[in-house]
């Protein structure tokens, strides 16, 4: 194998990331790696030095996977953080294929938890090198010798192959580094074919464009040479090329086979680099790409709007932007009569929805209204025609449907086996069917269930953590679909629907939508000059009915005496107000009341992980 000189040889770089159930302290354990190889030192040093979004910091949770470089022991290290919530597990697939070797780490004194079988299923599935270790043995409530024993259990290796650590002391990290050098192996690649990259993750940054994270396979990548990306045919010329460590750092050799690094080409079209992309040379580039990713699918739709209907183009940019930075976001523009013009945007989950929004609202300066979100329904109606809703206004009304088929799940469950009943109780309350039980050790069992995705969207997971005090972890991947009997629930306001609250429902709880949803537009949506009946219907058939009561509200009526002057300005004020309310028929409903009818505080815990 060639290498330029000065470039670093494959042999002595290792590639690897860190995988682990949420909170069993990845990024702790990263910034004790940081530290401890002297790439920050301890003045600058602050703690979750990788996660370095705002939302990610405060919210404590990593949502992008972050690439460094580490020099250890004559090699260089690269690093990959990775999320841990469920939500993101697209982000960790992904940084697994640009990596040799894997951490799992696994908190010493919680032991396996769902996302640590999760995560590790995956890395298996990409023939990475395992490391099993055991975080957090500072803590007293630690049990190393009981999780070792478990761990090796379920990777099959001797329980004193585990190795122990603390992220917080530090203790136990130095040998960590040391292992990572020892047992993963180096990447191979052909120095000389040439160059192939994958393009594992990208950003848009402001100032500079696109900037592109990359994994070499194969070859050279080199400043000022002109590059192809492979699946979309555009060339582009690279104007920096170099590694984060950890910040960026040009790098005037470019990026050997193996090398993890950056590159930016000023291309400021987000959809030009796509994450899963084979990156070549535009003059004798590679004829093969390289295996990418599959394309994640959305499960959780929910339209977007601008509170203000003028900032719909600013809405528009700020989505094809984050998209680049956020491969899973899927949108496409839909309009709402009650809303206006806006988005429908796919999500990965809850979390992700959240993530999303929050990220527009604060990084774009944007105010955002969003409708309930829903999974996506297959719909066969009599006449053999097939129908994807992904918006509950388009399900289909009348008797023509034939079936309604909807989206479930595998969900994996562990927990203390005292909470096997409760956990039974909420799955079965849920449409769950169980499909096994398996004892992890005397105390702890794995549960697994089929449920509808459109059942765990809502507040499942916090109903599992209240019943479980907090001891219950959850993992689900999609598992196909089922027929299911699903009806459409729709708000009406003096007999017109309102598209942005109709939902679909079991025909169980489409009862309880209905009085619920009435019941809260009472107290949302003020009183008119008319009687303004609220009815939630199932097609023709009524189940729900509230009504505002009418009032006539004579606003000159304070202004007795006769200046007409004081009479403008009032009448003027209110036609200001009116400006803010949305005319759904002859009702006038401030944009307030949207707001709040949709928000969906209930279902979805700002700090759950
Ligand atoms: N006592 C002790 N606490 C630790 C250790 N490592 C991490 N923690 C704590 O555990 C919590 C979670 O740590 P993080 O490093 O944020 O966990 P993470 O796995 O990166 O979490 P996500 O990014 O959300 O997936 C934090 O409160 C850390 O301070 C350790 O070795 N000992």
């Amino acid at each position: 194998m060639r290498t330029q000189p000065g470039q670093t040889d494959p042999a002595l770089i290792r590639n690897f990331c860190i995988i682990a159930h949420i909170d069993h302290g990845k990024s702790t354990l990263a910034d004790r790696m940081l530290q401890i190889t002297g790439v920050v030192d301890d003045r600058s040093m602050r703690a979750q030095y990788l996660d370095r979004m705002d939302i990610e910091r405060e919210r404590g949770i990593t949502i992008k996977s972050q690439a460094v470089r580490l020099p250890w022991d004559g090699h260089v290290l690269n690093m990959i953080d990775t999320p841990g919530h469920v939500d993101f597990t697209y982000e960790v697939s992904r940084s697994l294929q640009a990596c040799e070797g894997a951490i799992l780490l696994v908190d010493a004194a919680q032991g396996i938890e769902a996302q640590t079988l999760a995560n590790l299923y995956l890395a298996m599935n990409a023939d990475l090198h395992i490391i099993p270790v055991l975080n957090k043995i500072d803590l007293p409530a630690a049990q190393p010798e009981k999780f070792a024993e478990e761990l090796a259990g379920l990777i099959g290796c001797d329980p004193s192959d585990v190795l122990k650590v603390s992220g917080k002391t530090g203790e136990g990290v130095r040998e960590l580094l040391d292992h990572v050098v020892q047992t993963i192996p180096a990447p191979v690649g052909d120095a000389d074919a040439a160059a192939r990259a994958l393009i594992f993750d990208s950003v848009y940054d402001t100032y500079r464009g696109v900037v592109t994270y990359v994994r070499v396979v194969d070859g050279h990548l080199g400043k000022r040479e002109r590059i192809l990306m492979m699946s979309t045919n555009a060339t582009h010329e690279t104007l920096e090329i170099g590694v984060i460590s950890p910040e960026p750092k040009v790098s005037d050799l470019g990026l050997g086979v193996g090398e993890v690094g950056y590159l930016i080409t000023g291309v400021k079209d987000v959809r030009q680099s796509r994450v899963g992309d084979t990156v070549t040379s535009a003059v004798k580039g590679a004829q093969e790409m390289l295996a990418g990713y599959e394309h994640p699918k959305p499960m959780v739709f929910s339209g977007l709007y601008p509170i203000d209907g003028d900032e719909y183009p600013e809405l528009r940019e700020a989505l094809d932007k984050l998209q680049l930075n956020d491969a899973a976001l899927v949108y496409e523009p839909e309009t709402s009569a009650a809303l206006g013009f806006g988005f429908r945007v796919g999500f990965l989950g809850l979390l992700h929805m959240e993530i999303v929004r929050e990220r527009l609202e604060r990084e774009f300066g944007l105010s955002l209204i969003s409708t309930a979100p829903n999974v996506v329904y297959r719909v066969i109606m009599e006449d053999g025609k097939e129908l994807t809703v992904t918006n509950p206004s388009e399900f289909p009304t009348g008797g023509k449907i034939a079936q309604v088929f909807e989206p479930v799940t595998k969900s994996t469950i562990l927990a203390p086996s005292e909470f096997i009943g409760a956990i039974m109780e909420i799955c079965q309350g849920r449409r769950g069917q169980l499909l096994g039980m398996d004892y992890l050790s005397e105390d702890r069992v794995e549960i697994r269930y089929t449920l509808p995705l459109g059942e765990i969207i809502f507040d499942f997971f916090d109903q599992l953590k209240s019943r479980t005090r907090g001891y219950a972890s959850l993992d689900y991947e999609p598992a196909g679909e089922q027929e299911a009997d699903l009806v459409k629930v729709d708000i009406l306001l003096q007999g017109e629907a309102v598209d942005a609250f109709s939902a679909i429902v079991h025909k169980d709880k489409a009862y309880g939508y209905g009085v619920d949803m009435a019941k809260k537009l009472r107290e949302l949506i003020p009183r008119q000059q008319f009687e303004v009946p609220i009815q939630a219907a199932i097609g023709a058939r009524v189940i729900a009915r509230e009504n505002i009561r009418a009032i006539r509200k004579d606003v000159l009526a304070k202004c007795y005496g006769g200046d007409i002057s004081r009479k403008r300005k009032l009448l003027e004020k209110q036609k200001e107000g009116k400006k803010r309310m949305k005319m759904v028929g002859r009702v006038e409903v401030p944009q307030e009341a949207f707001v709040a009818a949709l928000s969906t505080d209930s279902s979805t815990d700002k700090t759950k992980k």
